[in-house]
């Protein structure tokens, strides 16, 4: 279609995170240029029986991610079209540099691997490592337009970081004005714990969940909470899993600290009994950190994202083989971390959440988007269906179904760990910038048409922030005479 003509989205309901109205969409130049009824364009989509909702955003993916001595298998690529099939229009993975390496040149790496990118995608910046190179860089990459830098409390030995650097790092990111994010696990008591294991012959990937159980995630959730507000800066923890952190999260949120979580959609409908499975490929394949919990976590999680304690809803997708999970055949700790879900994450949430009474379709638009470009300031240019937003949306049949197989997916994964699950609610299409990305069951986005999404630091979050500590900063007491010694 040339650029210049324009598509009116006819005979739907617009579904955002804040209201639920009946209007066509004209989208032109690849944005929305009118709401109202009764407009007209020269292409029309007809939205009849469906919901017009913002493209989903994953804030949380590792495409082409070099983990456990081997590739995440989805990349840019095949990532991308997984998002696009399932309702997800843009993606935010992970520059990741190896210890000592220069954070611009590891921007370099991730910046050439998703020029692949079927949607727009944007970046955080892992700190792997501290030196004095590290701080001078995170000027430059914030000037790049990325403001957000994540931290491992986990995987010791490799990528994780002591309290001290990520205090400095902290400090850092709040002098940029940007966000904090934290991966939470006490990979101390995790390495301890899991080489225990493995002495005492438990080698399979149950260990893997008996290593990292919901108090070690719990822990590193307060401390890092601890952290932020010394060093000042807003955090983000990723993949919440269980009531020990959301219980933390929950906590700093109610006195006033500026903290979000992030379950994912794994955590919140798969759970633990998985690992327990006869069978090793079937278990190892649902490996990842931290493990999926019981049905008590799971119902924290839930009830924190009906009730604003918990924020957003991601994936953390990190695909791996069958042929990659047996590396870790007789030591779980070599099995390969990380599970997929970037086409599942919308049908999924919608299924269990909206299908069920647990999420209104509002509550949905904003845990799987809205949210979510707010808090990390790409808002309205995505998560919203609003004049001069980028015209990301997706035209939602609720009714339609499917079950979910490997069969049939986009992922290069050869397994899916929600297999056979039954969806109600997906997608019919899918449009990134008013291109129409998928459609009939197909993506037709072409490989390359996703672009890089700058995000600024500095949000409304961060002013407040820095104001309300320099007000509450320790001062020194202005005394008018010292004592006189001696007397
Ligand atoms: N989550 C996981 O197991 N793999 C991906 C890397 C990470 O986010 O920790
Ligand atoms: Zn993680
Ligand atoms: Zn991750």
């Amino acid at each position: 279609m040339p650029a210049t003509q324009t598509t009116v989205i006819k005979n739907g309901t617009i579904v955002t995170h804040d209201l639920t109205v009946r209007a066509d969409v004209l989208v032109a130049g690849g944005v929305i240029a009118a709401i109202g009824p009764n407009l007209s364009g020269d292409h029309v989509i007809d939205a009849t029986g469906c919901l017009i909702m913002p493209g989903g955003i994953d804030p949380h993916t590792h495409l082409e991610m070099p983990f456990m001595g081997t590739f995440s298998a989805d990349d840019f690529e095949s990532g991308t079209r997984a998002a696009l099939a399932g309702g997800t229009t843009m993606v935010v993975d992970f520059a990741l540099p190896d210890p000592g390496q220069s954070l611009m040149d590891a921007l370099a790496v991730w910046s050439n691997k998703s020029a692949r990118a079927h949607c727009d995608y944007s970046f955080h910046m892992a700190v792997t490592w501290w030196g004095q190179r590290v701080f001078d860089e995170m000027e430059q990459v914030a000037a790049a337009g990325i403001t957000s830098f994540k931290h491992f409390m986990a995987y010791k030995g490799s990528l994780m970081v002591n309290d001290d650097e990520m205090f400095a790092s902290f400090r850092r990111i709040a002098d940029l004005g940007g966000l904090a994010m934290i991966h939470a696990e006490n990979g101390d008591i995790v390495a301890e714990m899991a080489a225990k294991l493995l002495a005492a012959g438990t080698t399979g990937p149950e260990g893997h969940a008996y290593s990292r159980p919901a108090q070690v995630e719990g822990e590193a959730t307060n401390r890092a909470i601890m952290i932020a507000d010394m060093a000042g800066v807003p955090l983000y923890i990723v993949h919440t899993s269980c009531e020990e952190s959301h219980e933390a999260i929950r906590r700093a949120r109610q006195a006033g600290k500026r903290v979000w979580g992030e379950p994912l959609i794994q955590h919140l409908v798969l759970d633990e009994t998985e690992y327990f499975h006869p069978d090793w490929d079937h278990a190892a394949r649902r490996v990842m950190s931290p493990p999926f919990r019981n049905k008590a976590h799971q119902d924290s999680l839930w009830a924190g994202l009906a009730a604003g304690s918990l924020s957003c809803v991601a994936t953390d997708h990190c695909a791996f083989t069958t042929a990659q999970k047996r590396f870790g055949l007789g030591d779980f700790t070599k099995i390969p971390n990380g599970t997929g879900g970037l086409e599942d994450r919308l049908p999924v949430l919608w299924t269990c959440g909206v299908g069920t009474g647990r999420l209104t379709p509002n509550e949905f638009v904003a845990v799987t988007s809205t949210n979510i470009a707010k808090i990390l300031n790409c808002y309205p240019r995505k998560g919203a269906v609003a004049v001069g937003s980028d015209a990301d949306l997706i035209i939602w049949d609720p009714e339609a179904e499917k079950t979910i197989s490997a069969a049939g997916h986009q992922s290069n994964s050869d397994f899916n760990v929600f297999e056979g699950m039954k969806v109600r609610g997906l997608p019919r299409y899918t449009l990134s910038r008013g291109v129409v990305a998928f459609a009939d069951g197909k993506v037709t986005a072409p490989e390359g048409h996703g672009a890089f999404v700058p995000r600024k630091g500095t949000t409304p979050v961060n002013t407040a922030l820095q104001a309300w500590k320099e007000l509450t900063n320790p001062r020194p007491v202005v005394r008018s005479g010292l004592p006189v010694t001696g007397v």
